[in-house]
C-alpha cells in the first residue's frame, strides 16, 4: 500500500451504469498512477436520465438530464470531479462548473448490432421492413436517408438493457445502432456486427462520441492540477471543434447533426471537420467539410464555428428551425 498523503480522498462521481462505472474506474486508475499518495473514491449515482427510461430522448427537450444531478453534488462539494461521456454533456454548462479535461478519445464510430441468431452482417443486408432500435434522431434520420427500406422503433436504457431488449425472442427489433466504444469498454465487442462511418453505411457519429469529459467546480485549481495530466491535446482540439459546431447550430444530443474529424497530417496540424444535418424524415440533408490549421483551442473553436456557418449557408438552418419549431413540449 502506498504511503498516503493525509489529504482527503478525491471523490469521483459518475452515473450508475456498468459502462459509466467502468469509465470512472479507468479514470481512477489513471489518476492513481499520477498521484500514488492520494486516495480516490467513486460515487455512482442514478441521474434523471436513468430514472425515466421510457420517454423518447427527443421529447425531453432539456439537454442536461445526464449531468445536472452530478453537477449539483459537484457544486456542493460532495464530489470533486465528475466523469461524463462527452457526448452526453450539453454545450453550455452551469456557471459554477467547467469542462476541465478531455482524455485520449476512443474510436467515435457507431456500430450495427444484429439480434442474436439472425444472419444479417451489414445495414445493406437487412431485409425490407427490418426494425432498427434507436432512440437517437441523428441515427434514424441518417439511416432513413440512405436506407429507406428500414423501420425504426425507440429503444432506451443502458447498454445491457438494450441488448436484452434486442435479443428478446418476442421482441420487435432486428438490430440496433450504438456507439462501438460503449460495447468495447464493457467487453461486448463480439456483438458488434458492422462498424459504421460516413463511408461505411453513411452514418456520421455524434459530437464528442467516444470521448470522456472530466468536469470540476469552476476555479478548483487543486483538482485541475491533479487531473490535468490526463488531458490529450489532439482529442481536446478535435472535440472542442465538434462541440463549437454543435453550439453554433444549437443542437443538443437529440438533433440530427453528425460529424467526423481527422488530422490530415501525422503531426496533427491540419484538422478536417465534416458534418451533416438531416431532416427527421431523412429527405433533406446538408453535408459540408472544412480543413484548417489547428494548434490552439481558439483555432479549434474557429473551425467549428466556420463549418457551422458553412452548413447554415447551405440550408442547415432551415432544417434545424423546422425541427425546433415542431419539438414536442416537455411534459
Ligand atoms: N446516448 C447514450 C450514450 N452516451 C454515451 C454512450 C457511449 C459512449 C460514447 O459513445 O461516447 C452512449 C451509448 C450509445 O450511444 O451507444
Amino acid at each position: 500500500m502506498a504511503e498516503t498523503s493525509g489529504l482527503p480522498p478525491v471523490r469521483i462521481g459518475t452515473r450508475r451504469s456498468n459502462l459509466a462505472v467502468v469509465q470512472a474506474e479507468g479514470v481512477r486508475a489513471g489518476l492513481q498512477a499520477i498521484a500514488p499518495d492520494r486516495t480516490f473514491e467513486i460515487d455512482a449515482i442514478r441521474v434523471l436520465g436513468d430514472k425515466d427510461t421510457e420517454t423518447a430522448l427527443y421529447a425531453f427537450g432539456a439537454k442536461s438530464l445526464w449531468t445536472s444531478d452530478l453537477e449539483k453534488k459537484l457544486v456542493t462539494g460532495q464530489l470533486d470531479v465528475v466523469v461524463h461521456c462527452l457526448k452526453d454533456m450539453p454545450t453550455a454548462l452551469p456557471d459554477s462548473c467547467e469542462l476541465a479535461v478531455i482524455p485520449l478519445r476512443d474510436s467515435p464510430r457507431d456500430a450495427l448490432i444484429v439480434k442474436a441468431g439472425l444472419p444479417y452482417t451489414s445495414l445493406d443486408s437487412l431485409p425490407q421492413g427490418a426494425v432498427v432500435g434507436t432512440s437517437s434522431v441523428r441515427r434514424s434520420a441518417q439511416l432513413k436517408r440512405l436506407h429507406p427500406h428500414l423501420k425504426f422503433a425507440n429503444i432506451r436504457g443502458n447498454v445491457e438493457t438494450r441488448l436484452a431488449k434486442l435479443d428478446d425472442p418476442n421482441g420487435e427489433f432486428t438490430c440496433m445502432i450504438m456507439s462501438a466504444c460503449g460495447f468495447e469498454r464493457i467487453g461486448l465487442s463480439h456483438r458488434l456486427t458492422q462498424y459504421l462511418s460516413s463511408k461505411n453505411g453513411g452514418i456520421y457519429h455524434a459530437v464528442g462520441q467516444g470521448a470522456l469529459a472530466l468536469e470540476i467546480r469552476k476555479g478548483d485549481a487543486q483538482t485541475l492540477g491533479l487531473i490535468q495530466p490526463l488531458a490529450d491535446r489532439s482529442s481536446t482540439l478535435v472535440c472542442l471543434a465538434e462541440r463549437e459546431l454543435m453550439r453554433r447550430l444549437e443542437g443538443g444530443c437529440s438533433v440530427p447533426i453528425g460529424v467526423e474529424s481527422d488530422w490530415l497530417d501525422e503531426a496533427g496540424h491540419v484538422l478536417n471537420l465534416r458534418a451533416i444535418v438531416v431532416s427527421l424524415d431523412g429527405l433533406q440533408a446538408v453535408e459540408e467539410s472544412l480543413s484548417e490549421r489547428v494548434s490552439e483551442v481558439d483555432e479549434a473553436v474557429a473551425l467549428g464555428q466556420k463549418l457551422a456557418a458553412k452548413l447554415v449557408e447551405a440550408g442547415a438552418g432551415k432544417i434545424l428551425d423546422k425541427i425546433n419549431a415542431n419539438r414536442p413540449a416537455k411534459t
